[in-house]
């Protein structure tokens, strides 16, 4: 017989991501993009026969794809390695090479909204003339000429929807992750759609289900996000259903069927639900997916669905007849589900008796190296989840038990713990993670002999502060585009962030004394611990010069800092060779502090 070695952590550099997908309007054909060639395309799968091509070549990341409703172009959007200046692109239904349509100087974005029902018009927002606040215009195929909308005022204003008959505009208006209004824009004025503007409560996926209502998402008076709808003509908003604890994080209308697909999410995982407009009436439907990343639906109501797990890759499903699919096959060669590691929800305490729910990845018995790594997640407004890492698979693999823990200003636990962050990003949530590591050390997973620090962006602000405050809980430390320094951070960010920022973390004149106790350059005299500093050249959101400057003093100071800049990436990895490059980076220089 032939024996075959246990997988190697080469099998898991061999994954890909999936990260949007679209379906042509009669069903038969997907559009995706993916890193299968190494870097992001847009690739096809024609039903029945799901064999994927190459459809659309720009090697750049993609932003969205959606189907022109009559099939005569597809629409995309692509950035320059990861600036994130996102422009709008036109690929023929051929495909080929994608043809610029809205973009304008390099610096400039465009984010695509909606088609007309009939394509012969795209609806845009664009950082071109309001970089703050965002414009709103509309694109007409005819004339090829675009006619501003929506000025964007007081916040950054995102059109949502617009009605079948094209008269009325729902918008987004974004004060702050958790301060998000809707509004409805009409030939007479402008509605918001929930009861207070001036009560801090957020919005999302505005849908107009018919040319005077709306239905979306709000937590306005509430912990939990829940269905609501707002009708124009008797002015009047109400509370569909809410879904307990759960929080409503997407909607889907199928507006053949008048049916709405609803995701919600709660800690680790989501559901999935739809609610029956012609019968109000509401069920879950299981999936074989633990988060969901996006979901379509085609003219003859059947649903798709970008869904993922901690051991399976995302891929795209299909649910026809009361049955999932799976339209792609993404999955690591050579290792199954179970050669992976699923993880354990545990609950915490923190220091103040609040609640923290952490993920916990046990490497397998057989692959045990007695190392745990401790991972912040990024965000801060965000939170680890159950979806594949190709990079904790591949640490598992290697032996290294992985904790997560979702400190407070995570999502998935109701709208105050989400504001916890807010203003305080370094003393609370720094205080749960030491409350976790801890936890670790009491429970007999770890010990400061054993434990590695990682993390990216905001998880690597706090690998960074951390290490500054705590050096003596860990053995090395490894930050990914981490912020070091809370007032370069506060005037380097994307314009459209500019107006969030004092909401999000603070003023640096008026926090001045917080600003400098919560930024981890404060802390280079203690910061001992040898160290691996991970960037893309091209974040525009934790810009290069927050890894430079807090290498350059550590250098000076004669720490251990190996730096490694990746050219043409931003603010994560798309390219295969890159990612590679990262986690072999990363892999050493773990083994070579063991
Ligand atoms: C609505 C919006 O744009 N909010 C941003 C301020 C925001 O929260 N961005 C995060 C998703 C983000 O990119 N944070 C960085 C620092 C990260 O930790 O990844």
């Amino acid at each position: 017989m032939i024996s075959f070695p246990k997988p190697a952590v080469e099998q898991f550099f061999s994954s890909y991501n999936i990260n949007n997908f679209t379906v042509s309007p009669d069903g038969k054909r997907v559009l995706f993009s993916t890193n299968l060639d190494g870097k992001v395309n847009i690739w096809a799968m024609d039903e029945p026969d799901t064999y994927p091509y190459l459809f659309g070549k720009k090697d750049e990341a993609v932003s969205f794809i959606k189907f022109d409703p009559k099939n005569r172009y597809v629409l995309t959007g692509y950035d320059n390695d990861g600036d994130e200046n996102f422009q709008i692109y036109a690929l023929s239904p051929k495909g080929g090479l994608p043809e610029p349509l809205i973009t304008g100087k390099r610096d400039e974005k465009f984010f695509f909204s909606k088609t007309s029902r009939d394509g012969d018009k795209i609806y845009y927002g664009t950082s071109k003339g309001n970089e703050n606040y965002l414009n709103t215009a509309v694109y007409d195929l005819e004339n090829g000429e675009s006619r501003l909308l929506h000025e964007g005022e007081d916040a950054p204003t995102y059109l949502v929807d617009i009605s079948a008959d094209e008269t009325n505009s729902a918008y987004l208006q974004v004060l702050s992750n958790t301060y998000m209004l809707g509004f409805i824009k009409t030939s007479a004025g402008i509605d918001y759609i929930t009861p207070d503007e001036g009560v801090a409560h957020t919005v999302s996926g505005m849908t107009f289900v018919k040319d005077d209502e709306v239905w979306f998402a709000t937590n306005y008076g509430s912990e939990y996000t829940y269905l609501a709808k707002y009708n124009l003509t008797d002015k009047v908003f109400s509370k569909v259903m809410d879904f307990g604890k759960e929080s409503v994080e997407g909607l889907q209308f199928d507006r053949h069927h008048n049916m709405l697909y609803i995701h919600t999410e709660q800690g680790v995982s989501d559901r999935l639900y739809y609610y029956d407009l012609n019968h109000d009436m509401s069920d879950e439907i299981k999936a074989p997916f633990d988060v969901i990343r996006q979901l379509s639906v085609t003219k003859d109501g059947t649903l798709y669905a970008l869904g993922g797990s901690a051991t399976e890759p995302f891929n795209i499903w299909k649910y026809n007849k009361e049955k999932w699919s799976a339209l792609t096959k993404n999955h690591v060669p050579g290792v199954t589900s179970r050669d992976m590691v699923e993880p354990e929800s545990i609950f915490y305490e923190s220091f103040d008796g609040l609640e923290i729910e952490a993920l916990l990845f046990r490497a397998k018995e057989e692959n045990r190296n007695g190392y745990t790594i401790f991972w912040p997640h990024g965000g801060p407004q965000a939170a680890e989840r159950k979806f594949y890492r190709a990079m904790f698979q591949m640490l598992l693999n290697r032996g290294y038990n992985i904790f997560c823990p979702n400190f407070r200003g995570s999502t998935g636990y109701g709208a105050t713990f989400v504001t916890y962050v807010e203003q305080d990003w370094g003393e609370g949530p720094r205080l749960d993670n030491i409350e976790a590591i801890k936890w670790l050390f009491d429970n007999g997973i770890s010990s400061p002999d054993t434990l590695f620090l990682v993390g990216g962006s905001y998880g690597g602000y706090m690998a960074l502060l951390l290490h500054g405050r705590h050096p003596e809980y860990f053995k090395a430390v490894v930050d990914i585009f981490g912020v070091s320094n809370l007032f370069t951070f506060y005037n380097s960010v994307p314009d459209h962030w500019k107006p969030i920022m004092k909401r999000w973390i603070g003023d640096p004149e008026e926090d001045k004394e917080r600003f400098e106790k919560d930024s981890p350059i404060t802390y280079l005299d203690t910061m001992s611990r040898p160290m691996l500093v991970i960037q893309g050249a091209r974040d525009p959101r934790v810009v290069k010069e927050e890894s430079d400057q807090i290498v350059e003093k550590l250098r000076d100071a004669g720490r251990d800092v190996e730096y490694l800049v990746l050219d043409d990436e931003g603010h994560g990895f798309s390219k295969k060779a890159n990612e590679i490059k990262v986690y072999e980076t990363m892999l050493r220089f773990l083994e070579s502090h063991q």
